[in-house]
This record gives C-alpha cells, sequence and structure tokens, in this order.
C-alpha cells in the first residue's frame, strides 16, 4: 500500500525527512514513533500528498504522490493534527457534506455519518454548529471525517492527542474495528507508547528524519533492551555476595542493596536464581522482573528519552 525509496524533505537548511525507505503492506497497522520534530507528520504530509518532497518517491495505494495526488487522495483518509472541520455547519451535516466530496451518495453519507457519531461518541453535538465545540469534541469530528468515506488506507496524525482516557479508547477500538471489518491499512504517529505497543504489531522509531528502528514492539524490547530481574538484600554486603553466586546468570549491576541482572527470559530465570540464592544462604528479600517499555527502546538507541518531548510534555501545555 505504500512504498517510498529515498523520500526525503528539507524546509532550507533543515532535513526534515532524510531518506526514508519504508514499505507497507495491505491491513498492516503502523506506528510512527519519535520524539518532536523526528519528521514523523512532514513523511505523513508527503504520504498525503499536502506536500512534495523534495527528493525520493512515494507510491501510495499505487499511485505516485506528485503525479497522482487525485487518486491518491480518493483511496486515503487523513486525520491531521489540525481541525480540518470547519465552523458553521452542524457537525452530522459536515459529515455528510464530506462524504459527498467524496463522492458518495446522500444517503450513504448520511448513513454513515450517523454510524460514526454513534461509534465515537459524537451524539451529544452532531446537532451542534462546529464553533461551538470544545477541542475534544471537534478532534473526534475531525477524526469521524477522515474515516466518512471508509478508505481503504487511513493516515492519522497523533489521533489521541487531546482526547480524555474514555475517548481514546473508544477511538482506539474504532480504529481497530476499522482494521478487522474492512482490512484497512492504518498508519499513525503517536506519543502515547502504550498506544503503539497495544495497538500497532510494527513500530517504525523514527529520529532526525531518518527511521532507526522498524519492527514488532515486542522484538524491538527483546532486541533492544531484553528483561531485567530486581533483586533487593537486607544488606549492601548480602548483595555483594549474592552479585558472586549469579555470576553467569547475565549482566549484573548492583548498586546499594539492589542487585538488577539483565537477562532474556526473565519470567522463568526468576525461579531459577530466588533457589540459587537459598542455597548459597544469601536470600533475596525483593524481587521484581521488570518488562521494558517501548521508552526504554527508545533510550537504547538515541540516548534520549521520548516521553521528555512526548506525551507527558503534551499533557503539560
Ligand atoms: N513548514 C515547515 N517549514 C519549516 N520547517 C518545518 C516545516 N514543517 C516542519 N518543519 C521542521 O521539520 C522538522 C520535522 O517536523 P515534523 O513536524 O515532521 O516532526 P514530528 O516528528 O511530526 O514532530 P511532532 O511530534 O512535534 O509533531 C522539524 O524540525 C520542524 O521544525
Amino acid at each position: 500500500m505504500i512504498e517510498t525509496r529515498g523520500l526525503t524533505k528539507h524546509f532550507k537548511d533543515v532535513r526534515a525527512v532524510d531518506g526514508i525507505d519504508l514499505t507497507v503492506g495491505r491491513g498492516e497497522l503502523v506506528a510512527l514513533l519519535g520524539p518532536n520534530g523526528a519528521g514523523k507528520s512532514t513523511t505523513l504530509r508527503m504520504l498525503t500528498t499536502l506536500i512534495p518532497p523534495t527528493a525520493g518517491t512515494a507510491t501510495v495505494a499505487g499511485f505516485d504522490v506528485v503525479r497522482r495526488q487525485r487518486d491518491v487522495r480518493l483511496r486515503i483518509g487523513y486525520i491531521g493534527q489540525g481541525n480540518g472541520a470547519g465552523h458553521s455547519q452542524r457537525g452530522r451535516d459536515e459529515l455528510i457534506s464530506q462524504g459527498r466530496a467524496y463522492g458518495m451518495s446522500v444517503r450513504d453519507s448520511r448513513a454513515r455519518a450517523t454510524e460514526l457519531i454513534s461509534s465515537l461518541g459524537l451524539d451529544e453535538v452532531a446537532d451542534r454548529t462546529v464553533a461551538t465545540l470544545s477541542g475534544g469534541q471537534r478532534r473526534r469530528l475531525d477524526i469521524a471525517m477522515g474515516l466518512i468515506h471508509a478508505p481503504e488506507l487511513l493516515f492519522l496524525d497523533e489521533p489521541s492527542t487531546g482526547l480524555d482516557p474514555q475517548n481514546r479508547a473508544n477511538l482506539q477500538d474504532h480504529i481497530l474495528k476499522l482494521r478487522a471489518d474492512r482490512d484497512t491499512t492504518i498508519v499513525l504517529t503517536t506519543h502515547y507508547l502504550d498506544e503503539a505497543d497495544s495497538m500497532a504489531e510494527r513500530v517504525i522509531v523514527i529520529d532526525h528524519g531518518r527511521i532507526i528502528a522498524d519492527d514488532t514492539p515486542a522484538r524491538l524490547k527483546a532486541e533492544h533492551v531484553g528483561d531485567t530481574i530486581r533483586l533487593g538484600f537486607d544488606t549492601e554486603s548480602d548483595a555483594t555476595a549474592a552479585a558472586r553466586q549469579l555470576d553467569g546468570h547475565g549482566d549484573l549491576e548492583r548498586t546499594g542493596r539492589h542487585l538488577q541482572v539483565h537477562t532474556e527470559g526473565a519470567a522463568r530465570k526468576a525461579v531459577a536464581i530466588l533457589d540459587a540464592l537459598r542455597t548459597a544462604g544469601t536470600p533475596a528479600a525483593e524481587i521484581e522482573v521488570v518488562r521494558p517499555t517501548l521508552d526504554d527502546v527508545f533510550l537504547k538507541l538515541t540516548g534520549r528519552s521520548l516521553r521528555e518531548g512526548g506525551a507527558e510534555a503534551e499533557a503539560q501545555k
């Protein structure tokens, strides 16, 4: 559904996107992850024909994004970060007009608008004019607009930003359902690592306009970080003795009376480690198996935390 080769966008001296090669197949659900300014939105804006690449090529749904813009647009839905909806019409009418703009019949547009109003929890706002809606309500209306023509490929630029947890969950359900029912291909950007982790089977990490990792969340975590077993002891000397006992069980790191063991398959190994320590007479007082998050992956890959510029920063705005 998407094929890019050396896709590049420069804004004067800023290399926003720096030679991206990307292939996305039909029905995939892909999350683009990266800190502020990494180039995620610029990539989506090129793929949705809103801005032309400086160099490289991209085809979307089989059409070149520069030469066949109209063909691309008819097949995709794009929900950007700004408010796409107008102001003077009622929410429901905006949706119906949008459906008509995509060539749907009045009847189909109405039916689809009703379906989306219900599934995105827009009942209370459907008959109000857009100008009177709150930011979150407007966001949900924008999302409904992007879905009106049931596109085969959907681009969502930070769909959850500005939504409360319940609406975020509703939206995630809706996206997963679209995929299950219609095999819609979905590419989304997000700052919410848990969202990427739970929804996407493929996570692409972008930094400085380049792809630095591309895999399933589970494999990214296993390959780049691995599990950690955290052990606590009654005294520092117990921890030192335990570290000697556990030589060979993984990478060990001792801080005071705590010991961290970095290893694969930590849940299984934890049992063996506890047994070994008990037998040696230095039993652990505390144990915790810590699974890595996508943020740990990002930190490992870039030396920076995605959270610093991510959802938390957004929430403080
Ligand atoms: N129209 C523009 N003119 C000049 N520079 C731009 C323009 N659009 C984006 N940039 C720059 O390109 C870089 C990539 O921006 P982009 O919006 O693609 O990042 P992003 O990963 O989507 O970030 P965010 O998470 O903040 O949305 C940034 O340095 C940004 O300042």
